[in-house]
């Protein structure tokens, strides 16, 4: 249960969010009310809080740049991204709702200690005042997915999930190669919306304008898409795909209740089929079905794309400029006139410029997607491999970083605990070498400070050193006593002396 102090900071952070609606609270449990003038300024703990709502790319590219290291262009193009879908989000809405329909945000509950915020109205309401032919109508800002290309381990989970948390939205995060076309053994895609509404507690409301997190979609990429990436894949790729599109541009998907039907073993055959009613209009209850309208639901698909920086080069080397391929989007079609076309936002990592950075959408269509799936994703970016600098900061700097973890955890047991500059760039250089990116630097500590963690508790051991050579293999971890700090610290300067 949160303090009262706590429900009023989110109550706060909540007005905040929302202080352009000019609007009235009440919070259910203390029956208060609150009202924010567009023009107020919060005040307290909330006044150094980022305005998550409605913070801006720039503030959402510094609250990245504690969390992530490097990837400058990736996190433009998803703050951008993430801040036009939700102004989109928040803009439709109003057109489908104004007036007609009460907020549900008007209310904010503290159930079971939490103060769930609301951003949007409930999605039936709307499909109650409005059918889907009615909504269809409207004229609506269109919706703009993001694919991030980059190696495993570089951050692109990191980014997407780090945005969902600022933002306060449910976030779920799936697997493309578990997905299969319906009715064959596998995940149905729907699965990911399951995922989200399970991460929005099974709030219909919350869920419907989540993020959903696909990574590995390259693996989706059909095997007739001409460069041999995926041979153990053929139909099920471009279904997948179909099933994918369809979900990105705005369907509403049926999910099961928790412990419904989705929960039990799937089914499979193509005659598979799903218990309680569908439509824009079905019931949710809790105990049967719920009804989830994807079209305010941000998508970011990623990968790592293999091969495909191959394909970009040979169109370069061919000295093709624009779209060459069958473009069946009249979206990329328009494009394609661009001199530049807008899809591109080229990277100017550390790592400097490589091919990735001038893929295409032709260069997507060859490694293996249809052209209305790619078209679904207007804006792409890349992510560089972390050098073994970036990975240095990984370690040691970003919030929460893995160096800050193990030094409380020991710090726990009454323990400090130190590693040498040299043992930190040994530790780097293995992760490199490794390949995985940042990825591996866990497997690493876990492996050296293996011992120190069996033998440090419920003994007299103090300060722990970990040097360049215990990273190396050649020595064991350094110990000293309670009372033995003066002979720790000397040692460790001596340490950091001899790596200068
Ligand atoms: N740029 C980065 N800055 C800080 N931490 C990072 C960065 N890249 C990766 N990490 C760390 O490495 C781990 C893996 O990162 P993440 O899951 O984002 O990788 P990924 O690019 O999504 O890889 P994959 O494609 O294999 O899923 C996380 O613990 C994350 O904290």
């Amino acid at each position: 249960m949160l303090s009262a102090e706590a429900g009023l900071a989110r109550c706060a952070r909540a007005l905040w969010r929302h202080r352009s609606c000019g609007r009235s609270f009440r919070c259910v449990q203390t029956q208060a009310q609150f009202e924010y003038p567009a023009s107020q300024e919060p005040e307290g703990p909330e006044a150094h809080a980022i305005p998550a709502g409605l913070a801006t790319p720039r503030q959402l590219v510094r609250y990245l740049d504690d969390f992530v290291i490097g990837q400058e262009n990736a996190k433009k193009v998803l703050s951008v991204a993430v801040y036009n879908h939700y102004n989109r989000v928040r803009a439709n809405l109003a057109a489908t709702t104004q007036d007609e329909l009460e907020w549900e945000e008007d209310t904010l509950t503290m159930e079971e200690g939490v103060a769930p915020v609301r951003l949007m109205p409930h999605p039936q309401r709307i499909h109650a005042h409005y059918p889907l032919q009615a909504r269809q109508s409207f004229p609506l800002f269109e919706k703009s997915n993001v694919l991030v290309i980059g190696p495993t381990g570089s951050g692109k989970t990191l980014l997407a999930k780090t945005l969902a948390r600022v933002l306060d939205v449910p976030f779920s995060v799936s697997d493309a190669t578990s997905f299969t076309q319906a009715g064959y053994v596998g995940d149905d895609v729907d699965m990911c919306v399951q995922r989200l509404l399970q991460a929005a507690n099974w709030d219909p409301y919350r869920a419907s304008t989540g993020i959903i997190y696909i990574d590995e979609v390259d693996k989706v990429a059909r095997k007739s898409g001409g460069s041999g990436m995926d041979s153990t894949r053929d139909v099920g790729g471009e279904g997948v795909q179909q099933a994918l599109l369809r979900m990105m541009e705005g369907s509403v998907v049926t999910v099961p209740a928790k412990g419904g039907a989705a929960e039990a073993p799937p089914m499979n055959g193509p005659g598979r089929s799903r218990s309680g009613p569908r439509g824009p209009n079905a019931p949710a209850t809790k105990s049967d079905t719920y009804s989830i309208d994807t079209s305010n639901v941000l998508f970011i698909l990623s990968g790592a794309f293999v091969g495909l920086d191959n394909i970009v080069k040979r169109r370069v080397a061919k000295g093709s400029i624009g779209f060459t391929a069958p473009l069946a989007s009249s979206n990329l079609e328009d494009q394609s006139n661009n001199a530049s076309p807008p899809f591109f936002t080229p990277n100017k990592s550390s790592a400097g410029p490589h091919y990735l950075d001038l893929v295409e959408p032709s260069d997507l269509v060859r490694y293996g997607f249809i052209p209305e799936f790619i078209s679904r994703l207007p804006s792409l970016t890349t992510l560089s491999p972390l050098t073994p600098q970036d990975l240095r900061r990984v370690l040691t700097e970003v919030k929460g970083s893995l160096i800050s973890q193990y030094t409380a955890l020991f710090g726990y047991s009454g323990v400090e605990i130190r590693f040498s500059s040299g043992a930190l760039d040994e530790i780097c250089r293995k992760a490199a070498e490794r390949g995985g990116g940042a990825r591996g630097l866990r497997g690493i500590m876990e492996n050296i400070l293996l011992e120190p963690m069996y033998e440090v508790p419920g003994s007299n051991i103090r300060h722990v050193l970990i040097t360049e050579r215990v990273v190396q293999g050649l020595d064991r971890p350094l110990y000293w006593a309670k009372g033995e700090g003066t002979a720790f610290w000397a040692a460790w300067a001596a340490e950091e002396e001899r790596h200068l």
